[in-house]
Order: C-alpha cells, then sequence, then structure tokens
C-alpha cells in the first residue's frame, strides 16, 4: 500500500492564487523522500493539504489507503506533523505537551506515560521532563517538536524544514534523530531547502516549482534528467542563479553552496 499518494491536486486560495496546479506524487511505505522547491513554489500548501489544514480545490490524498480529503480521522492518526515554526504551548512542561498530544489522538493515561517515557529518552530530553518547555534551548525545543510528532506512533512523519534556522551542529544531530526514526520504519516526507540536507536523507526526492512537480527521482536521476553532475546544478536549473546569490542555498552559518 502506498504511504501517501497524491493524485491531480490543485489548491487556489480565496485571494485567487494557485498553489497547487495538479499535483501527483506517490511515496512508498518506508521510504524518506525530499521536497525541494523554492519560495512559494507550494511545498507547505501541500503539507497543510496532507494534514488536514488546508482543504484542496480538486485533487485526492491518500495517506496508507485513507482518504485525507473527505475522511480525514484516519488518514490524520496515521501522520505525524513537525511544523517549521515552533508551535509549543510556553506554558507546558515537556511531559505535558506530550501527553496533551498523545491524549488528543486517543491513547489511553497507561499508554501515553510509556510512550513519553520513550521518546524523551530517545531525544535524550528525560532530565528536562518537568520544566517548562520555555526554558528549553533552540535545540531542545526541535526535539521535543520531533517527539510530539511520534508521540502517537505515527507511519507517516513529515518534517517542514526542520533545520531551518539552526546551526550546524543541532542540523545534524537532528539529521542523526531523523535517519533513526526512518531506519526504524517510519515513512518521511521532508521539505528543505538544504540541498546537502536532502542529498544526505533522501531516499527521492521532487523539484515542486510553481505550483507543478516538476522533476523527480534520485539525486543522481535528477541531475541526469537536466543533463548536469549535480543535484545543485539541476537545482539552479530549475531555480535560475538568482536565487543562490541571494543566499537561499546558503547555509546560516555561512557555509555557502558554491
Ligand atoms: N493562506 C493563503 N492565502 C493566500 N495565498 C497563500 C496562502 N498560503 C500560501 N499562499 C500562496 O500560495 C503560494 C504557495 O505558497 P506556499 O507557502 O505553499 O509555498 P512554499 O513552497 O511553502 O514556500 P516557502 O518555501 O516560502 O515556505 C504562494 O504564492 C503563497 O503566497
Amino acid at each position: 500500500m502506498t504511504a501517501l499518494q497524491v493524485s491531480d491536486l490543485t489548491k487556489r486560495y480565496p485571494t485567487g492564487t494557485e498553489a497547487l496546479r495538479g499535483v501527483s506524487l506517490e511515496i512508498q511505505p518506508g521510504e524518506f523522500f525530499g521536497l525541494l522547491g523554492p519560495n512559494g513554489a507550494g511545498k507547505s500548501t501541500l503539507i497543510h493539504c496532507a494534514t488536514g489544514l488546508a482543504r484542496p480545490t480538486s485533487g485526492s490524498i491518500r495517506i496508507f489507503g485513507h482518504d485525507a480529503v473527505d475522511h480525514y480521522e484516519q488518514a490524520r492518526i496515521a501522520v505525524g506533523l513537525a511544523p517549521q515554526d515552533l508551535n509549543i504551548d510556553w506554558f507546558l512542561t515537556l511531559e505535558e505537551t506530550l501527553d496533551y498530544h498523545g491524549g488528543y489522538f486517543g491513547m489511553r493515561r497507561k499508554e501515553r506515560k510509556e510512550r513519553i517515557a520513550e521518546l524523551l529518552d530517545a531525544f535524550s530530553l528525560t532530565a528536562k521532563r518537568n520544566d517548562r518547555t520555555r526554558t528549553l534551548s533552540g535545540g531542545m525545543k526541535r526535539r521535543l517538536i520531533l517527539a510530539r510528532a511520534l508521540m502517537h506512533r505515527p507511519k507517516l512523519l513529515i518534517l517542514d524544514e526542520p533545520t531551518a534556522g539552526v546551526d550546524v551542529e543541532l542540523r545534524l544531530e537532528l539529521w542523526h534523530y531523523v535517519q533513526r526514526i526512518n531506519q526504524e520504519g517510519t515513512t518521511i516526507l521532508l521539505t528543505t531547502h538544504y540541498l546537502e540536507e536532502a542529498e544526505q536523507l533522501c531516499d527521492r526526492m521532487a523539484f515542486i516549482n510553481d505550483g507543478r512537480i516538476v522533476a523527480e527521482g534520485t539525486s543522481d536521476a535528477l541531475a541526469a534528467q537536466y543533463g548536469v553532475a549535480s543535484l545543485e546544478d539541476a537545482y539552479l536549473e530549475l531555480v535560475g542563479r538568482k536565487e543562490l546569490s541571494r543566499g537561499i542555498l546558503a547555509g546560516d552559518s555561512g557555509e555557502a553552496t558554491s
């Protein structure tokens, strides 16, 4: 069964913007799949449609066979979302944050308690379990976001630019965590602006531009499709060299990609 099946999806916002113009995509169980594209390409809109935060104008989305548009409940249970923005309640402790999330997804008290202990340990957060989330460091907040997304044992984890604005050390640490989650069997959809990140983590990826999937495959296949030597060159063919000169492909630590 396909983990995520998006068929001919369109999304027109009330403003008239056509954010998605017939997107079709399939991600297989266990895959680590990257969605790459410039600002405004439609990545967040696609994620919002797949997580029930936005309603597509037309087309269909199935998550492990469950309709994610009209009968969302089963599909929603199969998905964990780690959003780009740190949308945490700053007045809750770490344990409460995970506990409320588990409760929302219908987990029983005993199951929640066990899962919280397991996740706090896996993400090296046990010592902080009774602290309020606002006292955490940036890296700990990112790890908590990941732990919360995994709390209800989703089969598909969606990571929306998980390392945007983080330093190199934390980026490597987060890569390590998400690779392990994938190796343990969770399917992952990652959006990122960092080509190095996509190359390190993803089995396959797709380029999205102006609401359309314009290329799809492994890093090597994408390069071959554009007749260039690397993923970076293929991406530059897609977005044009202007974006690179504005620094969008460079990490926050200042490491340049060309
Ligand atoms: N709620 C909204 N109402 C109207 N237009 C929107 C809304 N959300 C996004 N858009 C528009 O839809 C298009 C796609 O935006 P989207 O946020 O999906 O792109 P993105 O690829 O995630 O970009 P970024 O990399 O900057 O996050 C853009 O033109 C954007 O301005």
